[in-house]
């Protein structure tokens, strides 16, 4: 038996359930501090593990977080979000300094599972502890599917200018395939969409504001009857939000 849990636990390409991951969820989640109604952070755990224990990590839907979107939903004030695109360490300096904007992070939800990995078995309500699966192995696993579902719920909320910060040292700054690009742009009801185009101090930009992508993601932004603006930035400092 021990060679069968062993072989079935080598399969994924992804690191394994991170170390003591419950215990990790239920700290993180006393931790936080944000304004969000009381919370229980024992049921926001249990619908956590729930989600994905006991299931094929190759098919892991959207409803199976169903439960936990519930017992985490907050309200995010109108023009305080700021979502980004391969600017993740950018975005995170900008809200730790900024504690009125939230990224997802700094929402409960995204501040619950950042940097954590989570899979478990369809016949056992084991942890792989071993390997989990990535997008490469299946789309329908439970990290994956988890930061879909978590961006949709979170752009879905965020009402009057929302702000977007990307990655101007990148030739198409905007990336139709990025969870921004495929997952947030489309959900979003907001009713204007703020580009912080972020360059180099020193290097030449790869993309501006006036460029290609950025044109393509304010045709988007139309579509949806978004006001648009873009602004090339070179430092977090000339982000006015
Ligand atoms: N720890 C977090 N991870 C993610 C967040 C997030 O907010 N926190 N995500 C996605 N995400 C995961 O990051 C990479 C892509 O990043 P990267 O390629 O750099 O950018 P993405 O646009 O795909 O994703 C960033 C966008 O989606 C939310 C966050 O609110 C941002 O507005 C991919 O694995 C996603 O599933």
């Amino acid at each position: 038996v021990g060679l069968w849990i062993y072989w079935k636990a080598q399969s994924w390409s992804g690191p394994g359930t991170t170390p003591y991951f419950l215990e990790e969820l239920e700290k993180r989640c006393f931790s936080y501090t944000r304004d969000i109604s009381p919370v229980d952070c024992t049921k926001i755990v249990e619908a956590f593990e729930n989600a994905f224990i006991f299931k094929d990590p190759c098919k892991i839907t959207e409803e199976d977080y169903e439960p936990l979107l519930k017992l985490t939903k907050q309200s995010i004030p109108c023009g305080k979000v700021l979502l980004w695109s391969k600017t993740k360490a950018m975005a995170h300096r900008f809200t730790q300094q900024r504690q009125d904007l939230f990224t997802l992070e700094d929402a409960l939800l995204g501040y619950l599972a950042d940097g954590l990995s989570w899979c478990g078995f369809p016949d056992s309500n084991a942890m792989n502890y071993q390997s989990c699966p990535t997008r490469g192995d299946c789309k329908e696993n439970p990290v994956s599917v988890f930061w879909d579902v978590a961006s949709k719920t979170f752009a879905q909320g965020a009402c009057g200018v929302v702000n977007v910060l990307l990655n101007g040292t990148r030739s198409n700054a905007f990336d139709e395939n990025s969870t921004f690009g495929r997952v947030e742009l489309h959900t979003l009801k907001a009713s204007a969409l703020h580009v912080w185009l972020l360059h180099d101090q020193e290097g030449e930009p790869s993309d501006t504001c006036s460029g290609s992508s950025i044109a393509h993601l304010e045709s988007i932004a139309s579509g949806k009857s978004m006001t648009f603006n873009c602004q090339d930035i070179k430092s977090l400092d000339e982000m006015r939000v």
